[in-house]
């Protein structure tokens, strides 16, 4: 599913108004329907009493709308226009008009008034700002943004929550909508899965406002959301006659005293996502550990009792996976060093394998194209170094994919791989899984659908979403708290029948 850029958004809007030969005022009076038939079905009774705060451009004609029509079914409604500007669109004034027809007088709130105070039984409507956000918030609507956030009253955002930008994040971060629930139009924008950004959405609901389909269809994207409709596609089924050699060799490198579990993991996993045959290469010391915790494992230690080497290799893996554990010393290095000399195949590199290719720079230009990287936060900073925000990350992550041709997967709550200029947002997965050996699961997981000749970009996509499904359905069973990554290997099973199973309806908001 395509994320879309502001202008874009405004080109379908366009677009939508030219090819079903409607007027910007009757698009913004489906808006408003679709938004007033949405509340009104959550809320119990027309008692409930209404307080919408409206900008004065197309955002705050949406909000007028919808207290036009709360009003004429009966609700207590109050309207506080945020006069932050000379500039009121047509969309604003025309229902301003409507909403004066209708004996309804708005407050008109501007730098010098008084903010109004809240009730806890209220409902507030943010229609201050929508998408055309450009600059930080004036003084006084900084404040006025403050004042609303302080009050305990339930806040649902219109498309947007003021206050954030589409494209970066604001200075002041506490002048921004804090909303409990956010009521957006058709069409996924970014900050809703952004670490920094999405904890201002609240809940998520996008209405269908009938926006035009081939309009949709034909603008580019270079963001997408990967739903289960997504990344079915990308699966391969496995053909009746075929034999192990047909789903690859992978090689899991990692691995040190105290250390030697998480190779476990990667391999296990890999195991369970049909990989052909695994090879797991640790130190002398996790021989034992690996070869009872992973009978199907095939197992080369080093000749050395605590770190890796290459001594004992003496075959060609089909992939390599590298990282886990290993330490960022000497041998782990020249570890590596070997292994990307010795391979052509695109690698997954996690965990020390991403600090020692910061650590050794000229490392990174060796690797094999389309090499995927599994950094956690701390390892992209040593990686790429800070970021201002989370899109300046994210663009400085498609600089190092585009210059390295490689592929980053950047772990969160909502993991995106990065691929040159493309970002895949992914859909699964919950806080459960942050815990100890997820990521190296998710290697495993990746590793394996490479070594099964997966295109990279597809197993990083297809992992991605398959690993954080498996940590869903576990958490469907035990809740957060006792997820523990074993249990996301257990399920992956389950994870992949899932793709071809129907999708259980959402459960209603509010
Ligand atoms: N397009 C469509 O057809 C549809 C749109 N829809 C709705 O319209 C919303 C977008 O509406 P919008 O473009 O009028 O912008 P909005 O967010 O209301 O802001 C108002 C204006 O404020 C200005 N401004 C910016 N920053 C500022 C600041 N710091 N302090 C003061 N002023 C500032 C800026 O003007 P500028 O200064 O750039 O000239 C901006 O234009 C969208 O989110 C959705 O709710 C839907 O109805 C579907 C159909
Ligand atoms: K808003």
């Amino acid at each position: 599913m395509k994320i879309f850029d502001r202008e874009q958004i405004y080109q379908i809007d366009k677009q939508t108004i030219q090819s079903q030969n409607i007027t910007q005022d009757e698009l913004m009076e489906r808006v408003g329907t679709r938004l007033f038939a949405w509340l009104d079905e959550q809320l119990p009774s027309t008692d409930q009493k209404i307080v919408l705060f409206c900008g004065v451009g197309n955002n705050g004609g949406d909000g007028l709308v919808l207290a036009r029509l709360l009003l004429l079914k009966g609700y207590e409604v109050t309207v506080h226009v945020v006069n932050f500007g000379e500039g009121r669109t047509e969309g604003f004034l025309k229902n301003l008009d409507r909403l004066k027809e209708n004996k309804l007088w708005p407050n008109f709130i501007s730098e010098d008034s008084d903010f109004p105070t809240l009730q806890e039984n209220e409902i507030v409507i943010d229609a201050i700002f929508g998408i055309g956000l450009t600059h930080s918030l004036s003084p006084w609507v900084a404040s006025l943004v403050k004042h609303i956030n302080k009050q305990a009253a339930y806040v649902i955002a219109i498309d947007v929550p003021s206050g954030l930008f589409l494209d970066k994040f604001p200075d002041d971060d506490e002048a921004i909508i804090q909303a409990n629930f956010t009521v957006s139009f058709q069409l996924y924008k970014l900050i809703f899965f952004l670490p920094q950004t999405a904890k201002y959405i609240g809940g998520l609901r996008l209405l269908n406002i009938g926006l035009d389909a081939e309009a949709i269809h034909k603008s580019m994207a270079s963001k997408f959301l990967m739903t289960k409709n997504d990344v079915l596609p990308l699966y391969r089924n496995r053909a009746k006659f075929s034999h192990k050699g047909s789903y690859g060799h992978a090689l899991v490198v990692g691995g040190s005293y105290g250390k030697i579990g998480c190779v476990s993991l990667s391999s296990k996993a890999a195991l369970r996502t049909g990989v052909g045959k695994l090879t797991a290469l640790v130190p002398s010391c996790g021989y034992q550990i690996l070869q009872t915790s992973v009978p199907e494992a095939m197992l080369v230690t080093s000749n050395l009792e605590n770190e890796l080497n290459t001594e004992n290799i003496d075959f060609i893996p089909d992939v390599v996976c590298f990282g886990m554990g290993a330490g960022t010393g000497e041998n782990a290095y020249i570890t590596l060093l070997n292994l990307i000399e010795d391979t052509k195949n695109p690698m997954l590199i996690d965990a020390d394998g991403i600090n020692l290719l910061a650590k050794h720079p000229g490392l990174i230009e060796k690797l094999p194209e389309k090499t995927i990287l599994t950094p956690h936060p701390g390892e992209l900073i040593r990686l790429l170094g800070t970021w201002t925000d989370d899109f300046d990350k994210l663009e400085k992550c498609k600089t190092f994919s585009k210059t390295h041709k490689v592929i980053i997967v950047l772990k969160g709550a909502h993991t995106i791989v990065v691929a040159e200029d493309n970002l895949y947002v992914n859909t699964t997965g919950n806080p459960g899984m942050a815990t100890a050996g997820s990521g190296d699961v998710l290697s495993g997981v990746i590793t394996a659908l490479l070594a099964q000749q997966y295109d990279p970009l597809m197993a990083s996509i297809l992992g991605v979403y398959l690993h954080g499904k498996a940590g869903d359905l576990v958490a469907q069973q035990n809740g957060y708290e006792a997820l523990i990554a074993s249990d996301i290997i257990a399920y992956m099973g389950k994870a992949f029948i899932s793709l071809f199973q129907e999708e259980q309806k959402p459960a209603k908001e509010v």
